[in-house]
């Protein structure tokens, strides 16, 4: 006996592939738009955990490669603005120009786009959700004038959140990522965790940088290892990844960052540190090109 519908409209065959809804229309990623375009290389900087020294790192490398290039500094970190505090712009207010937001020019030769722009004052917090901050990351990324800017460093969050997503899909073009680390075998684990993030984002991972390994003093610069040192570095290895520099715990870095200085400007030995470290960048991404 041969098989027929029976006037039935959802009769299927047997043995075929049943297909009760359509497949999903292909999506297009959103693109950053034509101001963003004013960004050559950008480089995002992020960690698995919070308190690492992240911003820490981004304002004092975005400081090194201002020496010899145009620098814009995105504090992707809307919830917990720090980079403004430690580039010494406390007091500016944003303002638009051509239908643009015009970005901050810090002292320092770095043009930095935040949230606490925007805030009232430095303890208002930000108990944003994560659509909202999706669309403050968009308007620093898409409705900030960014001319001619050779490097577009970007702050994020500690972890993979909802800022890493949106500017994985706003600036596909990105050069990659720099994942900063502490010795601690916790951090490491969680860099791990930002790593496979990146490797799931199709977004190159640029290298790691261990931050706070060993104590430099401040009288004769000799390195001691309060906690593990080396952690990262075995990391990198272990996972085939650029090892870009130590940075030792320097009583410096935390002083001029409380003082709105960045530290590479104030002390010569963070920044020999810090240029040994952007030469590898810059290396890294002049590889990838
Ligand atoms: N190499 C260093 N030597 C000494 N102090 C450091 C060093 N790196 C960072 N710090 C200090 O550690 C503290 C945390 O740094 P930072 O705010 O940059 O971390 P973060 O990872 O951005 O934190 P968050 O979780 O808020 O994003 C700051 O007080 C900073 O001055």
């Amino acid at each position: 006996m041969t098989e027929t519908s029976n006037g039935n409209p959802n009769y299927q065959p047997k043995g075929k592939i049943k297909i009760n809804t359509p497949p999903p229309p292909i999506q297009t990623a959103p693109q950053a738009s034509t101001k963003y375009k004013g960004v050559k290389h950008t480089i995002m900087v992020m960690s698995g955990k919070g308190g690492v020294g992240k911003s820490t790192f981004s304002v004092n490398i975005a400081v090194t490669l201002a020496r010899k290039y145009r620098v814009g500094l995105i504090d992707a970190d809307i919830n917990g603005p720090d980079d403004p505090k430690l580039l010494g712009v406390t007091k500016e207010k944003l303002y638009t120009q051509d239908g643009g937001i015009l970005p901050i020019d810090s002292p320092y030769g770095v043009k930095v786009i935040s949230m606490a722009f925007l805030l009232p004052d430095e303890k208002t917090a930000v108990i944003w959700r994560g659509a909202l901050r999706h669309k403050a990351v968009q308007q620093f990324l898409e409705d900030t004038i960014w001319d001619n800017i050779d490097y577009g460093i970007l702050d994020f969050p500690p972890g993979t959140g909802d800022e890493a997503l949106t500017v994985s899909q706003l600036v596909p073009q990105a050069d990659g990522v720099v994942i900063v680390v502490t010795p601690q075998d916790l951090a490491l684990l969680d860099a791990k965790k930002a790593i496979n993030f990146a490797e799931q984002m199709h977004i190159k991972v640029l290298g790691i940088v261990e931050n706070m390994s060993g104590f430099a003093c401040p009288h004769c610069g000799e390195i001691t290892d309060i906690f593990r040192s080396g952690g990262a570095e075995e990391l990198a290895k272990e996972l085939n990844i650029p090892f870009l520099g130590k940075i030792p715990i320097f009583p410096e870095i935390v002083q001029n960052g409380d003082e709105g200085i960045p530290a590479v400007e104030a002390s010569e030995k963070v920044r020999e540190v810090y240029e040994k470290i952007a030469e590898k960048l810059l290396n890294q991404i002049e590889r990838k090109q």
